[in-house]
């Protein structure tokens, strides 16, 4: 009796765990999770139970199609906003379910019953007894297979996506396949144990696999924290287990058990939500080790600065030609033609809504020009995805800096160290020693950044511990980790204490005096002074004038429309 919930609950728990890396770490809330779970479960009762597969190789078609199905689904639900996100997922999971149902080879409303027989490796299952070898099996090999995914930098980058999707879409990262490879490598897993989870029911129903299901792994999650996979196991199997110590120790009717069980989640999930959000146990945060002063030391030296050369004989590193943007009635931007000259700075100033921003977003793919093309070293951006723009050299910080809050400031500019193996799952899973080389060097690097800016002894600091000033020099860290030869800074001195201007100021000059390209937006034009060897004024989504400060706050038309002001 008490092996059977025992079996139940490693089961349970095991979904836990594979919804917890999609929700927990990826920030990702699928309601379909427990339908995939129903798909595994029927196309093992299907096919072993019906058709006498072996229950390996329909345990593996389960996986297959479960991913298959979650990589299409992840298609069309993973570009909405999260909390559209929620509600397709629940259509998807109420019409999986529907469908499962309405098929008389699978049963109709009733299901695939009676199924026993199974074996594995020779092995008859047929007591409980005999299932929770399996059951601990699956448990432990989703839990490992979600624990390296986590714990590496693809959990990173899925982290970065939860916090913060367009930021993390800045430093590079492919977000959309990013979730849409955790959604399927998720779905897989929960299909794997669904189909346990019907072997060890003996059937497939759409009763079993229904929004009940999906609420009790959900309570499973959010009360054993998330990211948190140590702690999705514990809920799962304390929550699972309610219901036999209600019957077995409390004498409660079953049918009653089973609907106090019902209540409990939910006065958990609220009791959770209300007094401690982030559950039960908090996120595991995998500690990335400061690197010591020698590593660091050793991370790719910085050469000499370059001489400097002048503005006008600096080489053209980009090139925006006729750029334009409509947002319905607003011209955002109107034939812009920009030249950043390499090693130079040039600042884009003008009013609010001139269209400083927008001109950002067009350089960097996040928007779609209506017309124009944007030449990176000779080679077209326009088309581009943003990822792969940064990739090409092109980076940028943001106005409201959206650094990933719940990471350390070294985790931030980690993140944007290109070609870490450990972001991709081939890395992860073969053995040997390079992923965490590699990340160790990633981390000297990401260092040596936060060394540059002079922000190291916040290394592991949380990025939401901060001060704004701060957090602005980390977000110049995490442009320049990028390795981007030209950086597009937006404000990078607005709002930033008196304390720590004199800093940025300095930091941005040391970028230029490295050989890269900046191009700045600025509304303090002290800081433009300062900076800048080349001056564009934006009004009306149009540069309508161009030169050193000094040129253009003397032309009396400018200096009346705007310098007069500042
Ligand atoms: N996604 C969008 N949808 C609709 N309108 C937009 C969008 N992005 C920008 N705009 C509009 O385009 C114009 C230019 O905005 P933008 O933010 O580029 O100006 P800005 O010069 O950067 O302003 P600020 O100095 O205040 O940051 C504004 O009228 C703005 O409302």
């Amino acid at each position: 009796m008490w092996i059977n919930y025992l079996d139940q609950a490693l089961l349970l728990a095991a979904l836990a765990v594979s919804v917890n890396l999609l929700v927990g770490y990826a920030g990702q809330v699928s309601v379909a999770h427990a339908a995939f779970a129903g798909v595994g479960g029927y196309a093992v009762c299907f096919l072993a139970g019906l058709h006498g597969w072996p229950y390996l190789a329909s345990l593996a078609v389960a996986v297959l199609v479960t991913a298959v199905l979650g990589v299409l689904i992840g298609l069309i639900a993973l570009g909405l906003a999260e909390e559209f996100l929620i509600l397709m997922t629940l259509a998807f999971s109420l019409g999986i379910i529907g469908v499962l149902a309405t098929f008389d080879a699978l049963g109709g409303v009733t299901g695939i019953t009676g199924v026993d027989g199974l074996r594995l490796f020779g092995k008859e299952l047929d007591t409980p007894a005999d299932w929770l070898i399996p059951s601990a099996v699956v448990l432990a090999l989703v839990f490992a297979v979600c624990r390296r995914i986590g714990e590496s930098p693809y959990g990173q980058v899925l982290k970065g996506i939860r916090e913060d999707a367009v930021a993390t879409r800045a430093l590079g990262k492919n977000t959309f396949g990013y979730k849409i490879g955790i959604f399927a490598i998720t779905s897989g897993l929960t299909g794997l144990v669904g189909g346990l989870y019907s072997g060890w029911l003996g059937q497939a129903t759409p009763s079993a696999y229904g929004f009940p299901l999906a609420m009790a792994v959900f309570a499973m999650v959010i009360v054993g924290g998330n990211a948190n996979l140590a702690g999705s196991i514990a809920a799962g199997i304390v929550l699972t287990m309610i219901e036999p110590v209600l019957r077995q120790v409390l004498a409660v009717q079953s049918t009653q058990a089973a609907l106090v069980q019902v209540v409990l989640y939910g006065v958990l999930l609220l009791l959770v939500m209300l007094v401690r959000p982030q559950g039960l146990f908090p996120e595991r945060a995998r500690k990335v080790a400061v690197p010591a002063p020698e590593a660091r030391a050793q991370a790719s030296p910085r050469p000499e600065p370059p001489a400097r050369t002048p503005y006008d004989e600096a080489d053209v590193v980009l090139r925006a030609e006729g750029l334009s943007k409509r947002f319905g009635g607003i011209t955002a931007a109107k034939n812009i033609d920009l030249e950043l000259r390499r090693g130079t700075i040039t600042a884009l100033v003008g009013p609010n809504g001139a269209g400083k921003t927008t001109a950002f977003n067009l350089l960097t793919g996040t928007v779609v020009p209506d017309t124009g093309s944007v030449t990176l070293n000779g080679a077209e951006l326009v088309g581009m995805r943003p990822d792969l723009v940064v990739r090409a050299g092109l980076a940028r910080t943001f106005q409201d800096v959206r650094l990933l809050n719940r990471l350390t400031c070294l985790e931030n500019v980690m993140l944007a160290v290109p070609g870490r193996p450990g972001e991709r799952l081939g890395p992860l899973f073969t053995p040997g020693r390079g992923v965490s080389r590699a990340d160790r060097e990633a981390a000297a690097e990401a260092m040596r950044w936060l060394e540059f800016v002079g922000m190291a002894d916040e290394a592991a600091t949380p990025a939401d511990a901060l001060s704004y000033g701060q957090a602005k020099l980390v977000s110049l860290a995490r442009a320049l980790a990028t390795r981007a030869d030209v950086l597009l800074l937006d404000e990078p001195a607005s709002g930033v204490d008196a304390a720590w201007v004199e800093t940025m100021l300095a930091m941005v000059a040391a970028v230029r005096d490295e050989g890269r390209t900046v191009c700045l937006v600025e509304h303090n034009l002290d800081v433009v002074r300062q900076l800048a060897d080349h001056t564009c004024f934006m009004e009306l989504g149009e540069i309508t004038a161009s030169g050193t400060l000094d040129e253009l706050t003397g032309s009396a038309r400018l200096a009346e429309a705007y310098f007069g002001a500042q």
